[in-house]
C-alpha cells in the first residue's frame, strides 16, 4: 500500500509558509510524506480593515481550521498566539514545537531602544497590549496604526512614517530578518502575547496516524509554558483584543508564569504571578488569572467592548 500523504494547510505570508515549511521539514526528516496546501484566510484577504470591526478572534486560523474539519488537508500550522484559547470540536492541538525567541523586538532606523525614542516619537503597532505598555512606559509616545505583513510593515518604517515600531521578534528571525531587531525587549516593560513565538499544530481528533506523525514535534516545556499562559488568558475572557500580556517559562521542570492587564491609556496596570510544577500549567494559570480577575481584571476587559 502506498504511503499515505500528509497534506499540511498554511496560510500564504512569508512567514506562515516559513513556518509550514520548517514543520514540513520536521515530517521528511522522520520519513512522512507532506504536501503543502496553501489557505487564503479572512484576516489576509483585509489587509486595510481595522481587526476589530471584521470580527477579531481566529481571523488568522478559522478557515484552517474549517480545512481540516472539511478534510481538505489533514494537518495546520498556526502562530500559536493568533489560534483562539476556545477549544474548536473535532481538533486536537497535537504538537507545540520548540519555542523561537518570545520577546518582542523594537525595530527602527534610529533609536537603539525605548529608552532611547526621543519625546514624541511616532511609533508604529496595531496591537492595544503593545500600545498600552509603550503608553505606561513613555506616555509621551505617539502611536500609529500599522497592519499588513512584516514586509509591508518594515518598508513603512523605511519609508519614514514613524520613527519605530515593535514586532515579535520571532518573526524577524525566522525571516532572516534578526539584524532589524534594534531591542529585544525586555519583559518588565513589554509582556508578549500568550503563544508567542510558539506554533501550534493541529489535526483532526480522530486521525491517528497524523496525531502519531506529530508527536515527536511536540516539545513538553514549549507546551507547559504555553498551556499556561493561554489558560490565563481563557480564564480572564481576554481574546486577542484585550492589553493582555503573558511569559511563562520552565527550569528544571518547575513553570514560571508572569501577566499583566493594562487599560487602553496605559495608566492601568494589573499584574499577577505564580509558580509551580510544569505537569500543573494549566492550574497555574488559572491561579494567575483568578488573581488578575480579584484585582479588577473585569473592567479592564470590558472596556474594550
Ligand atoms: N499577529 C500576527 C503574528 N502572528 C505571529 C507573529 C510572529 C511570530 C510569533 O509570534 O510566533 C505575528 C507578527 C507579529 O506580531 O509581529
Amino acid at each position: 500500500m502506498a504511503k499515505r500523504v500528509l497534506r499540511l494547510g498554511t496560510r500564504g505570508s512569508k512567514l506562515a509558509r516559513w513556518q509550514a515549511d520548517w514543520t514540513a521539514a520536521r515530517l521528511t526528516e522522520i520519513g512522512h510524506l507532506v504536501e503543502i496546501v496553501e489557505i487564503t484566510t479572512t484576516g489576509d484577504a483585509n489587509q486595510s480593515t481595522d481587526l476589530g470591526a471584521i470580527g477579531g478572534v481566529g481571523l488568522f486560523t478559522k478557515e484552517i481550521q474549517r480545512a481540516l474539519l472539511d478534510d481538505t488537508v489533514d494537518l495546520a500550522v498556526h502562530s500559536l498566539k493568533d489560534l483562539p484559547t476556545t477549544p474548536v470540536p473535532g481538533l486536537t492541538l497535537a504538537a507545540v514545537p520548540e519555542r523561537e525567541v518570545v520577546a518582542d523586538a523594537l525595530v527602527s532606523n534610529t533609536a537603539r531602544s525605548i529608552d532611547e525614542l526621543p519625546a514624541g516619537a511616532r511609533v508604529g503597532t496595531g496591537s492595544l497590549r503593545r500600545r498600552s505598555q509603550l503608553l505606561k512606559l513613555r506616555p509621551d509616545l505617539q502611536l500609529c496604526d500599522v497592519r499588513g505583513n512584516v514586509d509591508t510593515r518594515l518598508r513603512k518604517l523605511d519609508a519614514g512614517d514613524f520613527d519605530a515600531m515593535v514586532l515579535a521578534a520571532a518573526g524577524l528571525t525566522r525571516l532572516g530578518l534578526d539584524e532589524r531587531i534594534a531591542q529585544q525587549i525586555p519583559f518588565d516593560q513589554m509582556l508578549p502575547a500568550p503563544g508567542q513565538g510558539a506554533l501550534g499544530i493541529e489535526c483532526r481528533a480522530d486521525d491517528g496516524e497524523a496525531f502519531s506523525a506529530l508527536a515527536p514535534l511536540n516539545v513538553a516545556e514549549a507546551r507547559a509554558a504555553v498551556t499556561a499562559e493561554r489558560t490565563m488568558l481563557a480564564h480572564v475572557e481576554g481574546g486577542c483584543l484585550a492589553a493582555i500580556g503573558a511569559h511563562a517559562t520552565v527550569d528544571d521542570d518547575q513553570l514560571h508564569l508572569v501577566a499583566r492587564i493594562l487599560s487602553a491609556d496605559g495608566t492601568e496596570c494589573l499584574a499577577a504571578k505564580s509558580t509551580g510544577a510544569m505537569d500543573d500549567a494549566e492550574m497555574i494559570g488559572r491561579q494567575v488569572g483568578t488573581e488578575l480577575l480579584a484585582q479588577g481584571a473585569k473592567r479592564l476587559v470590558e472596556e474594550r467592548r
